[in-house]
């Protein structure tokens, strides 16, 4: 048994900018931050099933008087949990205090989760076991409410271990190793630095309590986060709350992973995907924005909000994946995006199936691809206007070929269909293969026996296992003479570590490709030079500075690799001939151009600690080893 691919979690963050009474009054429910929290969460499902969080601050409560609230789980349905929690909260406080429903300050003197400051996170666990201490949000508390730290983050650092050690380096001891405990050790340290800094400051201008209300007014969050975040090597957008109620959320400085955020003068609301903001706030997309990579944004105590640069911005490589297959696709920019990935690849399925539309059925494999599935159709029928008009411009002499020429449509059927509406990606492998192999079911009588060919869209192809265990056998009992499969992201050949956990290369099935054509071709002493340059670079200070398993691919051009994962994904006993068509890499950054992360296919790293991490993938799978590699 193997470990599961995971992919990124999901952030949601609500600060609301007027006093908890003015809600009450205008939306006549004390629930409204609540309600819009728990849609935020539910549209980004998506993005993490292993369990999530919810916290929540009240700004300005006196001491003695609890203001940190927080429910996590990792039931089956974590987030019915935690929201029927809450609400099962306000039911039993108002029970015998219905006269208070519209009371604010009775609220927030004796209710939880009644605060201004909201933070919700859903989690796909890449470090740590997938139990609820290890779900966010995080705390860090302290008597001080200004050294209170609450946060969440969709991360995932490739120098976590650099960053553990520094941290043990400074004398602290932490009783964790979990990232996102490490993460926020770092920047909790530098928040009590802050307060120091600010207390050494106004110590003999003040006198407590009134020091501690000059301490919250004069802490430099743009310091704090610049002095936190500088040695952080990955891709993130880390929100964080102080216990007085200014939050932040930071975003890497290659943009990899997704933040956006809207605000108005009721709200300030941050979450990783636009579809979340727009489904729950019903505001117009311009006025979403993206958060600038190496920016944070900070709210202070006050409400007030802006943008920060806060490190040095890199060439920004956002995560194609989101745009492939990972965030939700009626985002409008998605959905088109998607659609130019399926219009792309016309001109190689044509080829692939010589341009005989009239034998050729088209379809795809449920659910994300369907939206690059009608941009492949939307292609085809451009390629046939051109066709007609190419006919008629030559001037067809019989009625008979000119109505053909112009009646014919594309065959297009729904050929596979998805029982369950789940994501199987994201299952544990050994569970995968039962569960991919259940999961889908087919429509027979459509395709002409030995006559017609299957041309099937996927929105990608990563181990092959639904391919393999699945689609292909379901497939080839309709009958058809060949099956295409048409995949709309190019091969992944290189691990991920930036939030989609992909770290071992012989989940690859490029990867396993490779490695048949070295074989075949009596190049295997290629795997030998890369071990001996990775293991070399990996005991130096600076093992940064290369990806060595790029050689292994250079020699092999697409279709080789191509031809041999068809190979590798095709079930014995198939009957159809097979093949397999890749988006090439060149279309991808065309379709998605405000997304040019392509590590995962190309092996080009937007920072210096995915080559690390790539050469220690691939020791590791040399070296017969299953960990990760970072
Ligand atoms: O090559 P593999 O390793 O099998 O992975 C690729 C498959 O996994 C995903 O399906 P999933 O069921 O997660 O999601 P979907 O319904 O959103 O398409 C994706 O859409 C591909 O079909
Ligand atoms: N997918 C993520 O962003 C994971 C966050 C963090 N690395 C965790 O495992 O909790």
């Amino acid at each position: 048994m193997s470990d599961a691919i995971k992919h990124e979690c999901g952030i949601a963050l609500i600060r609301l900018r007027k006093p908890y009474q003015y809600y009450i009054d205008k939306y006549e429910t004390p629930l409204y931050a609540v309600h819009k929290l728990s849609v935020m969460m539910e549209k980004q499902v998506n993005r993490g099933q292993d369990g999530a969080g919810v916290a929540n601050i009240k700004i300005d409560v006196p001491p003695g008087k609890r203001y940190i609230s927080r429910y996590r789980s990792v039931e089956p349905q974590p987030l019915t949990d935690i929201f029927s929690k809450i609400h099962k909260k306000f039911r039993k406080g108002l029970k015998n205090n219905r006269d208070h429903v519209n009371d604010a300050k009775w609220l927030q003197e004796n209710l939880a989760f009644t605060g201004e400051v909201w933070l919700g996170h859903l989690r796909y666990g890449t470090h740590g076991s997938n139990e609820v201490e290890n779900c966010h949000p995080m705390l860090r508390q302290s008597n001080w409410r200004s050294r209170n730290l609450v946060m969440a983050g969709n991360f995932n650092m490739t120098n976590v271990d650099e960053l553990f050690g520094k941290l043990v380096s400074l004398g602290q001891h932490p009783k964790e190793k979990v990232d996102t405990v490490t993460v926020m050790e770092k920047i909790g340290h530098f928040l009590d630095e802050e307060n120091q800094r600010v207390f050494e400051r106004f110590k003999g201008i003040y006198e407590n309590p009134t020091l501690s209300d000059v301490i919250e007014d004069n802490i430099d969050l743009p310091r704090l986060l610049y002095r936190s975040c500088r040695d952080f090597d990955g891709g993130y957008a880390m929100c964080g709350l102080t216990g007085y109620g200014a939050s932040f959320v930071i975003r890497d400085p290659a943009g990899i992973r997704p933040a956006f955020y809207y605000a108005d003068d009721e709200v300030v609301v941050v979450a990783s995907e636009k579809q979340a903001i727009k489904a729950a706030f019903n505001v117009d997309y311009d006025q979403i924005t993206e958060i600038t990579p190496g920016s944070a944004l900070i709210v202070d105590k006050n409400g007030e909000y802006n943008e920060f640069p806060i490190l040095p911005r890199l060439e920004k490589r956002s995560c194609s994946f989101e745009r492939i297959y990972f965030s939700r696709g009626t985002d409008p920019d998605i959905y088109n995006e998607r659609k130019q990935l399926g219009k792309l690849l016309i001109p190689q399925i044509l080829k692939e199936v010589n341009y005989d539309l009239e034998n050729t059925i088209f379809s795809y494999i449920p659910n994300t691809a369907e939206t690059a599935f009608l941009g492949m159709i939307e292609g085809l029928e451009e390629y046939l206007a051109k066709k007609r008009k190419q006919a008629i411009m030559e001037g067809i002499l019989f009625e008979a070929d000119l109505e053909k020429v112009l009646s014919f449509r594309p065959r297009i059927e729904k050929l596979v269909t998805k029982d369950v509406k789940s994501r199987t990606f994201i299952t544990a492998d050994a569970l995968r293969d039962d569960m991919v192999s259940s999961v889908y079911d087919t429509t027979f009588e459509v395709v002409r026996k030995n006559v017609d060919t299957v041309v099937i869209i996927d929105d990608s192809i990563v181990r092959g296992t639904t391919l393999e265990k699945s689609i292909l056998t379901m497939l080839d009992r309709l009958k058809p003479k060949k099956i295409v499969v048409v995949s709309s992201a190019p091969q992944i050949r290189f691990p991920d570590c930036y939030g989609i956990d992909m770290s071992r290369m012989k989940d690859f099935v490029a990867y396993r490709a490779v490695l048949k054509l070295l074989e075949e071709r009596d190049m295997e002493y290629l795997l030998e030079d890369v071990y001996t340059q990775s293991v070399t670079a990996l005991a130096t200070k600076n093992p940064y500075h290369t990806n060595y398993v790029k050689a292994l691919y250079e020699p092999f051009t697409d279709e080789e690799i191509s031809q041999k994962i068809a190979e590798i994904v095709r079930p014995k006993g198939l009957n159809a001939e097979l093949s397999v068509v890749f988006q090439t890499v060149e279309n991808l950054h065309k379709a998605c151009p405000g997304h040019l992360g392509d590590w995962y296919f190309t092996g080009n790293y937007p920072t210096q600690g995915g080559n690390k991490v790539v050469n220690k993938a691939f020791t590791n799978s040399y070296e017969g080893k299953l960990e990760r590699a970072y």
